[in-house]
């Protein structure tokens, strides 16, 4: 599971800078889909072949009436709560100033490991005032230079160091069935249906073995096929925590979206749908998860109610073009069972592996079909493409002026690859890299002139090998 890091500290420290950092590795691979915000408090990171979630607690404000404390936005106590460690970011420059220790004082009551990172160091040498911050009886501060990347590494890796290693907790296996978020704001209705759909006639659901402190996995079967349901919502634990009704955690969405097969958003077909739904969307698709949207609510609606929420989809989630749609009653179960039909298939495809061979003749096909623009007088090459994982499906596509290839382009080949492999509904993740096909040596395939099937066969690249 995924380690939760929350950034803290008072307002212009370099907090946003760092989360750009911490998070840049991540965001080289994500799309940019028109009509979606990102995020810009939660992100996803790696550094030394971990991965992490940073939280971006967004400054405290502070009030000389009520001190700094006082004003700590719920939302940044929260996240602080959730977190698995805290990074206190702080000013070289500006030193240790009366804010910094209100934080600090929060922060030592909190019980979660802190670590001090020391913004704006760069260039600071000898003079870095490591005592002014070593007293605030946190630990070692740590200098960095967020908008240099300086210490980046080393916080991290001071921080990762600290944190139980990543397979403490490990995921229900893929033997075990695809595991299925449920998505929503509140009212949409998941809990009912993620009670429909374990309280379906011919479910069988197992004890869960698979407790863990932020999300519950509930294994179960239906019609001899297994399944995991990710129950964020605590549908499961609401029975038994007495009046213990939880909160929509961002946290812990993000969190089933990583762990999740498929995801299911569900819509509320009564109300306007929000920024939030199509935030919630955007989430499962930049974390690469196949989504099924459920339009819940659908029992007693006129015609005119239904037409109104197909048009409000159309308009409010224009992104979302490949995704199923199904309209359900979660309340009296109506389309739920066609629900596994899709959730299925979703599995079925983003879990598939393909042929180098496949790929570089759909690849040839799709060029031949559409050649590349030219840019500047010159044409851009794509010479070779490869499967770079599953779940979601990545396809690396390795090219010459990548960076140029139009964004109308990279979606003409994600189109024709989700088509010509049948992956309706299933995130194709299309990944451009510049330079030439990194397992053929020396000199690069030449797929770009397809003529006849026969002069393609010859020219198809071999499958990679093992460095
Ligand atoms: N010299 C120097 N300046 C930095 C560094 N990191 C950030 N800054 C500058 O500090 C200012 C504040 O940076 P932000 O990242 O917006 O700070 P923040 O803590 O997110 O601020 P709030 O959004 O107000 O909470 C900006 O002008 C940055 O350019 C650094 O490593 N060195
Ligand atoms: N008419 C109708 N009402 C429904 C349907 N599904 C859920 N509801 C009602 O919508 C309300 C909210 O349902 P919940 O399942 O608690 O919604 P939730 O998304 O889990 O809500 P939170 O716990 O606040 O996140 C309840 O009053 C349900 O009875 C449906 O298919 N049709």
């Amino acid at each position: 599971m995924q380690p939760v890091i929350a950034l803290v500290g008072r307002p212009n420290v370099g907090k946003s800078t760092l989360f750009n950092r911490l998070t840049r590795t991540r965001d080289a691979l994500v799309a940019d889909l028109p009509g979606l915000t990102r995020d810009r408090q939660y992100g996803t990171g790696k550094l030394g072949g971990r991965s992490y979630l940073v939280v971006d607690t967004g400054g405290f404000e502070p009030e000389q009436k009520n001190g700094i404390v006082a004003e700590m936005a719920r939302q940044t106590r929260q996240a602080i709560d959730e977190a698995d460690a805290v990074i206190f970011v702080l000013d070289a420059r500006g030193g240790l100033q009366i804010e910094d220790e209100e934080v600090a004082s929060y922060l030592r009551r909190s019980g979660r490991p802190v670590f001090l990172a020391v913004n704006k160091a760069e260039g600071l040498g000898e003079q870095f005032p490591a005592s002014d911050f070593h007293a605030l009886g946190l630990g070692e501060p740590i200098p960095i230079s967020a908008a240099h990347g300086q210490g980046m590494d080393e916080l991290m890796e001071v921080v990762l160091g600290a944190l139980p290693p990543e397979d403490a907790e490990p995921l229900p296996g893929e033997e075990e069935g695809p595991r299925i978020a449920v998505l929503g704001r509140p009212n949409v209705g998941k809990s009912t249906l993620v009670n429909r759909m374990l309280g379906e006639e011919r479910v069988i659901v197992f004890d869960m073995p698979g407790t863990t402190r932020d999300s519950i996995y509930i294994p179960f079967e239906r019609q001899g096929k297994r399944y995991v349901m990710i129950d964020t919502a605590g549908v499961r634990r609401r029975a038994r925590v007495q009046g213990g009704i939880e909160k929509l955690s961002v946290i812990k969405t993000i969190k089933a979206i990583e762990d999740a097969t498929v995801a299911i958003l569900v819509l509320d077909a009564r109300t306007e749908i929000s920024e939030q739904d199509a935030h919630l969307a955007g989430m499962a698709l930049q974390a690469g998860r196949a989504l099924i949207i459920a339009v819940n609510k659908w029992d007693n609606l006129e015609q005119h109610q239904r037409d109104w929420i197909k048009t409000q989809l159309e308009r409010r989630l224009p992104f979302l073009t490949y995704a199923p749609v199904h309209f359900i009653s979660a309340l009296h179960g109506t389309g739920v069972g066609d629900l596994y039909k899709s959730i299925d298939k979703l599995a079925a495809g983003s879990s598939r592996h393909f042929s180098t061979a496949q790929l570089n003749k759909i690849l040839a096909d799709a060029l031949a079909a559409h050649q590349p623009p030219l840019v500047g007088g010159r044409r851009i090459k794509l010479r070779y493409v490869h499967q770079g994982g599953h779940n979601p499906i990545t396809l690396v596509v390795h090219g010459t002026r990548m960076d140029e290839l139009p964004e109308a382009y990279r979606r003409y080949l994600e189109a024709t690859f989700r088509k010509a492999l049948k992956l309706e509904g299933v995130t194709v993740r299309m990944v451009f890299k510049q330079g030439e096909n990194p397992f053929v040596t020396p000199a690069p395939t030449r797929i770009m002139k397809p003529r006849t099937e026969r002069s393609r066969a010859a020219s198809r690249p071999k499958p990679p090998r093992k460095p």
